[in-house]
């Protein structure tokens, strides 16, 4: 591949993207904000508060400046936190190259306009210039070069395969979509769900507890992504069903990871860098206003709001009344 791809975000799974575009054969700029990380991405070609000792590409640059990052992209990667996605971007379609597609790799939902990342992207560069990345990826697993595979979603197919084409490379398989609903809510709820699954493991509830609860939690997944628009064949893959395995079973999902700390009795934390948190509430309410039965989401929402006991969360999921299974 030949030209240029810009990434907003030089967190973890900003640089690691970057990373992974540069082996693709693009040139690419890392948009960030701290002069530190970028000094040590340029000189040392390391990203060590994200990604440890892990050794970057020499060619990968990093900038502090939007125009000189997007200028001439023609792909923009948009790697930053969830809930920073719409303030982050009005400052930068600006500088966006005519025609240049935007990609959200953000796994989230705005949590004071309800709108997914897609929708935010849409508002300011149009529909036909907004897609989406997801599936199961750790960012360490990328920036170290380990096989991955993640779903790219556009609403022209068109467009998602020339973004597939353009971001694989032999050691990350990128799969085209066209439902970007199905893509995207498989990546924001399977995090309220890993902080679920994460409970059920800190408080050690045991392996077969943690099978149902994954299973019944992608059921809910499946319903409120159907809700909003999500195709069934698209949540029982990479970027529904493969994420939330991943996510389900590993503390080195940091949305696992929280849930664990609360299932230890941590007490709850509002800065925790785990995305489902800030998604739970909206989630929640997403599943109200469509009568979608989510009572796992509805669970984890209460338990982070402080409103409900992990012990009361259990025993109000378990006494639930029984019914057929599908
Ligand atoms: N870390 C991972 O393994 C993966 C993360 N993701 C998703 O990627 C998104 C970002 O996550 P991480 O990179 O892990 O977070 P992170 O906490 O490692 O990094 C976030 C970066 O975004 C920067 N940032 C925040 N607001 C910004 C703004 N307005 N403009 C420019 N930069 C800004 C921060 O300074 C930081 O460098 C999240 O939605 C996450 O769910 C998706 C797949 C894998
Ligand atoms: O989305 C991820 C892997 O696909 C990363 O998960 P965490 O944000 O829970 O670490």
């Amino acid at each position: 591949m030949s030209g240029k791809i810009a990434v907003v975000g030089a967190g973890a799974w900003g640089t690691a993207l970057a990373a992974s575009v540069v082996r693709a054969g693009w040139s690419c700029l890392l948009l960030g904000r701290d002069s530190e990380t970028a000094a040590k991405i340029n000189e040392l070609h390391r990203n060590p508060r994200y990604l440890g000792e892990i050794e970057l590409p020499e060619t990968l640059r990093m900038t502090l400046e939007p125009a000189e990052a997007l200028a001439g992209a023609e792909i923009v990667l948009v790697a930053v936190p969830a809930q920073t996605v719409s303030s982050a971007l009005p400052g930068l379609a600006a500088f966006a190259a005519p025609g240049s597609v935007f990609v959200s790799c953000a796994k989230g939902i705005d949590r004071e306009t309800g709108r997914t990342m897609s929708g935010l992207m849409a508002t300011l560069v149009g529909n036909d210039r907004a897609a989406v990345l997801s599936g199961p990826s750790f960012a360490i697993d990328v920036a170290a070069g380990l096989p991955t595979a993640v779903t790219v979603a556009a609403s022209d197919i068109k467009t998602a395969k020339m973004l597939a084409e353009s971001l694989s490379n032999p050691v990350l398989r990128c799969y085209a979509s066209d439902d970007i609903p199905g893509v995207e809510l498989g990546g924001a709820l399977k995090n309220v769900l890993a902080i679920a699954a994460g409970i059920v493991h800190g408080r050690q509830l045991g392996a077969s507890a943690l099978a149902a609860l994954t299973t019944r939690g992608f059921a809910e997944l499946r319903r409120v992504a159907a809700a909003l628009g999500g195709r069934p064949e698209t949540l029982v893959g990479l970027s529904g069903l493969g994420d939330l395995i991943l996510t389900c079973g590993s503390e080195k999902s940091r949305n696992f990871a929280y849930g664990a700390a609360i299932g230890r009795g941590a007490p709850l934390d509002e800065l925790a860098l785990a995305e489902g948190v800030k998604t739970a509430a909206m989630a929640a309410r997403i599943a109200r206003e469509h009568g979608v039965e989510a009572p796992i989401i509805a669970a984890v929402d209460a338990v982070l709001d402080g409103g409900l006991s992990v012990e009361a969360a259990i025993d109000r999921l378990m006494s639930r009344p029984l019914k057929t299974e599908t």
